[in-house]
């Protein structure tokens, strides 16, 4: 029943004076900060950092399935007092929440509650809770969402449905990621497998380095190989051992360059960002797209209508280009957030261009190649939990004859009968049967190239002598004339015998 101007200046009173008398002293930090429509980065860490340091020592907890998260959440419940110690100063956390004064009717329950977390310390603690407490808990709230945190799967949605304003509708959409690959399952060369795995080591730790001297944080990788060896696996593998979310983009869903450029700018980091089959997605010839611009420039001229700038290289809002991609790895904005992994995969690798793949883009390139004896043991230890057996000779021998992917090999290892208990022996019996045969179908197939060669040579030859003789019926024809005008020396003839001195060289050579 009080006016609000005199509620508000009793209130101010009652705090100066319970500040005037206690030495403690209070920060909130609320759920939304500045910007009402996102959470606040700080009430997050520090809700995982009480969730994680302090929950223990509180009486009442409340637990939830976080919707990032793999396992529950238990976190210190409204209205209840939690205590740290930081550098001999002991500091309490409150959490509560206010509820609106408004009178509105909302749609989504709970909505308009508004959390917060207070903490309370001494006076003299004051720099010591502001210059270092609050960062140490911001620092290790956030390494802990990111251990707990679910790893995601991104893809990029078609621009056409792009909604800021809807959650969901952002330029990715993601689903957990599960893939359940590993080093340890991988099959390849034990060596290369350790470089691969030594080197993401040392990019995971390399932050300072990378920043003393002057790179964004960030690697490419091109996997380049057969069908069927292994490259998505790999990445799974990384994705998996680095803790890292995986963002696949799909380059035909883009349109452009500035498309291209805000998908990378809402990436985030401790991301692997994957281009699948990069030869075939887009079409990356730079030359092709200057022609389309000049016959563009050429048309627009013929209209006589007044030309705006047409660059060779602009972007026409049609496509993304090599350029575009170019710079999306390696140009000034892939310097924005940090702790990113580009991999590009790739099953011929010289039908790209070699600005994409050099050092720097792609700083290292990795050849997944067919199954070698090394891989399969790695597979047999996988499929069958067997190191050695007597056909392991056999295998060996057949495998360095020829040619088969892991995938290949691993169908093999891995007969899907319900009713037949696995055997050891059946698999690798079948194994070896599959790679005989793979191995006679190559023959064959050598064989019948063999011969098509040697036909065509062949053919080619014939018509060579066909040609060979025609030249030299001409010829004789050019003589006769020649014998009948004597005096003027016919250029003609002089090219039909240099055309028949460079046939018969051929036809010598062959
Ligand atoms: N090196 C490997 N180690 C273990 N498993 C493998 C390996 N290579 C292939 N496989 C098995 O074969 C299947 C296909 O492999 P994957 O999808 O990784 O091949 P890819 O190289 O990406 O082929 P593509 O070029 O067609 O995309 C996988 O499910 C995996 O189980
Ligand atoms: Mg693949």
């Amino acid at each position: 029943h009080l006016p609000v101007a005199f509620r508000h200046r009793l209130s101010t009173w009652a705090n100066k004076l319970a500040s005037f008398f206690s030495p403690y002293l209070h920060i909130t930090i609320s759920e939304y900060g500045a910007e009402r429509f996102s959470r606040s980065d700080l009430f997050l860490a520090v809700e995982a950092y009480l969730s994680d340091a302090c929950a223990r020592r509180a009486h009442r907890l409340k637990a939830e399935l976080g919707k990032d998260s793999k396992n529950l959440q238990v976190s210190v419940d409204d209205n209840d007092e939690v205590t740290d110690t930081f550098k001999g100063a002991t500091i309490w956390w409150y959490a509560a929440k206010k509820l609106p004064r408004s009178q509105v009717i909302s749609f989504y329950p709970g909505q308009d509650e508004r959390r917060f977390y207070q903490v309370v310390f001494h006076r003299r603690h004051r720099d010591l809770v502001v210059g270092s407490y609050l960062p140490y808990v911001l620092e290790e709230g956030r390494a802990v969402t990111v251990r707990n945190r679910q790893r995601r799967l991104f893809t990029n949605n078609p621009s056409s449905s792009w909604n800021p304003y809807r959650s969901g509708n952002g330029v990715w959409s993601h689903v957990p990621f599960e893939h359940p690959a590993t080093f340890d399952t991988l099959a390849m060369d034990p060596d290369d497998k350790e470089a691969i795995v030594d080197d993401l080591e040392a990019f995971r730790e390399a932050k300072d380095y990378y920043a003393k001297v002057g790179k964004a944080w960030k690697r490419g990788y091109l996997l380049h190989g057969p069908p069927g060896t292994g490259k998505s696996t790999m990445i799974a593998s990384m994705a998996n051992f680095l803790d890292y979310d995986v963002y696949d983009l799909e380059l035909t869903a883009v349109k452009n360059n500035t498309e291209l450029r805000k998908l990378f700018i809402e990436t985030t980091g401790k991301s692997i960002i994957v281009i699948e089959d990069i030869d075939c997605s887009v079409d990356l010839t730079g030359k092709r797209k200057d022609k389309k611009a000049q016959k563009k420039n050429s048309e627009d001229e013929a209209d006589g209508k007044p030309m705006l700038s047409v660059e060779p290289d602009k972007d026409d809002g049609t496509k993304v280009t090599l350029s575009g991609l170019l710079n999306f790895i390696d140009g000034l904005w892939s310097a924005c957030g940090g702790e990113r992994i580009i991999i590009f995969t790739t099953n011929h690798k010289d039908k790209l261009d070699p600005a994409l793949i050099r050092r720097g883009r792609m700083d290292k390139h990795i050849e997944m190649s067919y199954c070698s004896f090394e891989a399969f043991k790695v597979l047999a230890s996988n499929y069958l939990d067997i190191t050695e057996h007597e056909l392991f000779g056999e295998i060996r021998r057949l495998l360095e004859e020829t040619d088969m992917s892991p995938a290949d090999v691993a169908e093999n290892l891995m007969p899907m009968s319900k009713k037949k208990k696995r055997d050891n022996n059946a698999c690798l019996a079948g194994l070896v049967e599959a790679l005989k045969k793979a191995k006679e179908e190559a023959a064959a197939a050598k064989a019948k190239e063999e011969a098509e060669a040697k036909e065509k040579a062949e053919a080619e030859a014939e018509a060579k002598e066909a040609m060979e003789k025609e030249a030299e019926a001409k010829k004789g024809q050019g003589e006769d004339q020649g014998n009948r005008d004597t005096t003027s020396e016919s250029t003609e003839g002089k090219m039909s015998n240099g055309e028949i001195k460079g046939s018969e060289q051929v036809a010598s050579d062959n």
